[in-house]
Formats: C-alpha cells, structure tokens, sequence
C-alpha cells in the first residue's frame, strides 16, 4: 500500500508550506503513510469514534487515521506552520476532521466530542506525551472519557508504562499508575530511521484501555505512596515511607507488606492497599 489517499506525498507537503522541523517543538515527522496506517489501525475499530490526534503536524498520520474510517478527528496542534496543510486535509475529507491550534497540555477537547466513543491517537514529544498521559489517567471519573490511547513513546518510556514487578529496572510511578487504571501493552517498535528528521533513540507505539473497574482507592493518596516509596527505590519501605508518616510500621502492616520490602517489589495491589491504609492512619489523625 503505497497510496492511501490522492493528497500530495508528505515530503512535498513540508516543502511546499516551508515546515521546517522545530527542535523545540520536538517535531520528528513521519512520512510512510503504511507505517502511519499500521498505527492508526492499531487503535481499533475507528469507525464509529470520535478520534483525538495530538500534534498532527504536516498530517501524516491524521491522513491514515481519516483513510481507515474515523467518523470524526479532532487535531490539536500548537505550530500554527502547520495549519495550512492540515486544512488541506480537512478539505479532503469535508466536514470529518476539524483543526484546533492550541496548546493539548491547557487545551480540553471533551466539550468538542459529544457522547460516544473517543480515541486518543498520537505521536507526541516524550515530555509532553508522559505529561498528557500522566493527566489522561489521573482523572477523579473513572472509567474515563476516551476509550483507548494509542501513543508513540521512546521505547525506555513505553518500558516504564508496561512495567510490573516483574520488571524491577523499569517498574516505577508509571508502571503503578498505568497498571492501576489500565491494560497496557506495546505493540511495535518503530526506527529512527522512519522519521524526518530521525532522533537518537528508537520509539515505541504503546497501547492503553482503561480498567472498568481498578481497585478503589484515593488517587492522592496512591501517588503520596508511590512518590515516597519510590523516591528512595533502594531503601526498605519501612525507611522510604518515613517521608509520609514519622513511623510507617502500622500503615505497612495494615496493608499486608513487609517492612523489608522494597518499592521495585511491591505489586500495584500491594500500593492500592498502601493508599487505603495511608487514608484510614489520615483519618484516625484527623
Ligand atoms: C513528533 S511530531 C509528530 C507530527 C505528526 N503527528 C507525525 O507523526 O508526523 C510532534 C507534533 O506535536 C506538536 N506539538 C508539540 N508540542 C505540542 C503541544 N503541547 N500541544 C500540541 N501539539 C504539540 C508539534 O508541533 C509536532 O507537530
């Protein structure tokens, strides 16, 4: 599949509207439409959603994700360079994709979706990528807004999303977030060598679909244990958690751990657990 639509090829896109890649902006664009297609369509069904793309840049993979079916694609994009060619696109395809120039860290899109299904596709600067994921799942509601994520990460960060205890190098903060809340798993590498220009490092396409129902517990409360238990990794819980309560022993044995344990050790039950008697020691304080 070498054509996927009758738009212009992409080199020529970034030509003709001058869209020099900005460091700053982390753009890295991709311009194999199979390759954008084969992530677009590793987001599932998209036919009947509402898709949010985050940084489309030139349009490479909003090409793909409009050409496998999505109903409707809401594009967030901060480089106002890049307006003109998406709105090609939008041309293309009438009345299916609409074009947002804001910032996705402030900007909300859920007033723009409506009711039904919403999938969040992107291929995002690692800074910005972990913060939106980290606010996609921090959400007091759950189950969420969106019903999948599929992302682009640096494959060391996608690594620390799907990790578990099993993984102790990479199991950290968001390995419990994402194991809480979520299924995660990656689904592709992909080369420096298919983006323009290419990074150091390999990325890797990481996908994510809320838990109907997590272990309950307080989300402050899970991210106060997390950051103290992994703050100080090496340390027993007995001493790391010393940062969250003068003397942790009680919260630690209320939630079934051993003072020994260390925080790479810990399974997301053993947190939510952390969390819920870290709440109740809070309670009894007052
Ligand atoms: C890695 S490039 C990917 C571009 C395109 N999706 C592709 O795959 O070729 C990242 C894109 O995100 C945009 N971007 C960076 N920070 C952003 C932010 N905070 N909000 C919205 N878009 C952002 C950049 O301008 C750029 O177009």
């Amino acid at each position: 599949m070498s054509q996927i639509d009758d738009l212009p090829p992409l080199r020529e896109v970034v030509r003709t509207h001058g869209l020099m890649a900005k460091k700053s902006l982390g753009q890295n664009f991709l311009f194999d439409l199979n390759l954008t297609s084969r992530i677009a369509r590793s987001a599932g069904p998209l036919e009947d959603a509402t898709v949010i793309e985050v940084g489309p840049g030139p349009g490479g993979l909003t090409r793909a994700i409009l050409a496998a079916g999505a109903r409707k694609t809401i594009a967030i994009e901060r480089d106002s360079r890049c307006l003109p060619a998406l709105a090609e696109i939008a041309e293309r395809y009438p009345g299916r994709l609409e074009v947002v120039e804001a910032d996705a860290l402030e900007f909300d899109p859920r007033p723009l979706v409506g009711d039904g299904l919403v999938r969040i596709i992107a291929n995002l600067p690692y800074n910005v990528g972990t913060a939106l994921l980290t606010g996609w799942l921090t959400g007091e509601a759950w189950p969420p807004w969106w019903a999948s994520l599929t992302v682009m990460f640096q494959r060391e960060v996608a690594e620390r999303i799907v990790a578990d205890e099993s993984d102790p190098k990479n199991y950290g903060r968001l390995g419990v977030l994402c194991g809480w809340r979520t299924e995660a798993r990656i689904l592709f590498d992909v080369p420096p060598s298919a983006f323009v220009p290419p990074p150091k490092i390999t990325s890797s396409v990481v996908h994510l679909t809320p838990r109907a129902s997590p272990l309950p517990c307080r989300i402050g409360a899970l991210e106060a244990v997390t950051r103290a238990a992994f703050g100080q990794r090496r340390k027993m819980l007995r001493q790391s958690l010393k940062s969250i309560a003068p003397d942790p022993a009680p919260i630690i044995s209320a939630a079934g751990l051993e003072e020994t344990t260390r925080a790479e050790n810990i399974p997301v039950e053993g947190y939510v657990a952390l969390a819920n008697a870290y709440d109740e020691m809070r309670k009894q304080l007052g």
